[in-house]
């Protein structure tokens, strides 16, 4: 660990415009040293939330602060907090290295920080061309460059991955992971499930501008459910149900299909065990861990498909 430490805070922050509330009595902590992934369908208020957090916009009521601070009264705002909004905001006749020159310049950077983020970035290459002909996951580079030009102790990102082929989300995944072992706190927002379960550690979910959840993924997650097919479902969820075999917690049982369950809180053997002992049929077992996906479709939609018991 390298430099401060540097919690976001989000208390009770409420943004209205006009009619529409964008975000509702929201409050959640991103830690340093782990990449917070920050999901919502779209519309659900990531960006105003995180423009809050950065002061490009004043909340109707609540807190944002930074390492207990309000952006606004950071000593070093630039040197404290690197954002990137939009991936295309280079005049289109700078190169790559003309860019980096003007913020390093506004910023107090030296030019030696310029050529040490390209290189960082990957961007050596295409340093002197115009950005009028760059590729999208170059733009995402160069924009992670401008934001990192302070060596900011945190890292606002609003979809950094949008356009990055699997070598560059690779890329992208080494470069958050190493920014927050430095210590750095790194949120990053994105409706890319499948990608950005890959990439982050802890996550806060959004819907409608509410919190949804927030926590640890793996703990989010939870353990692994189990896929019953069984000609006996009801029996066997009836069974399953009705007190915990072996003195542990009651699983708990979704009916997904007529001869299907999925099982939470006891593992395959449990669920063969306890069939085999009420002489239940069982076709197929089949363990699922629950992917980012599962979650926040679970945790986003208003009603849940499958009927649940408990
Ligand atoms: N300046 C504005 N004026 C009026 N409404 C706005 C403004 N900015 C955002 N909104 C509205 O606030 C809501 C939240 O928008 P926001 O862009 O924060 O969501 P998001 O989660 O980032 O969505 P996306 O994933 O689509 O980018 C939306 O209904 C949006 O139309």
């Amino acid at each position: 660990m390298t430099g401060d430490r540097l919690a976001i805070e989000v208390s009770r922050l409420t943004k209205r415009f006009g009619d529409v509330t964008a975000v509702r009595d929201l409050s959640f902590t991103v830690e340093p040293g782990v990449v917070t992934g920050f999901l919502g369908p779209n519309g659900a208020g990531k960006t105003t939330t995180m423009r809050m957090v950065t002061g490009l916009v004043s909340p109707t009521s609540g807190t944002a602060t930074i390492g207990g601070q309000p952006y606004s009264r950071l000593a070093r705002p630039s040197r404290t907090v690197g954002a990137v909004f939009d991936a295309n905001a280079f005049h289109p006749g700078h190169t790559a290295r003309d860019h980096l020159r003007v913020y390093a310049a506004m910023g107090g950077c030296p030019d030696s920080r310029v050529t040490e983020l390209l290189d960082l970035l990957g961007l050596a290459e295409a340093a002197d061309r115009r950005t009028r002909g760059f590729s999208t996951g170059m733009r995402q580079r160069l924009s992670l460059a401008t934001a990192l030009l302070g060596d900011p102790r945190v890292l606002l990102l609003d979809e950094p991955g949008n356009g990055l082929d699997p070598e560059g989300m690779s890329w992208l995944r080494g470069l958050l992971r190493r920014l927050a072992d430095q210590g750095r706190t790194v949120l990053v927002s994105s409706h890319m499930l499948s990608e950005i379960q890959q990439l982050v550690d802890d996550v806060v979910v959004i819907r409608r501008g509410e919190l949804v959840a927030a926590g640890p993924w793996s703990r989010l997650a939870g353990p692994p459910a189990v896929l019953v097919t069984s000609p006996d479902a009801e029996a066997l969820a009836s069974a399953l149900t009705a007190g915990p075999a072996n003195g542990g917690a009651v699983p708990f049982v979704e009916v997904v299909g007529p001869d299907r369950l999925r099982v939470h809180g006891l593992d395959a053997p449990g669920v063969a065990d306890l069939a085999a002992a009420r002489r239940l049929r069982v076709h197929e077992l089949v363990t699922e861990s629950t992917s980012l996906e599962q979650l926040f479709l679970h945790l986003t939609t208003d009603e849940a498909a499958t009927r649940c018991i408990s």
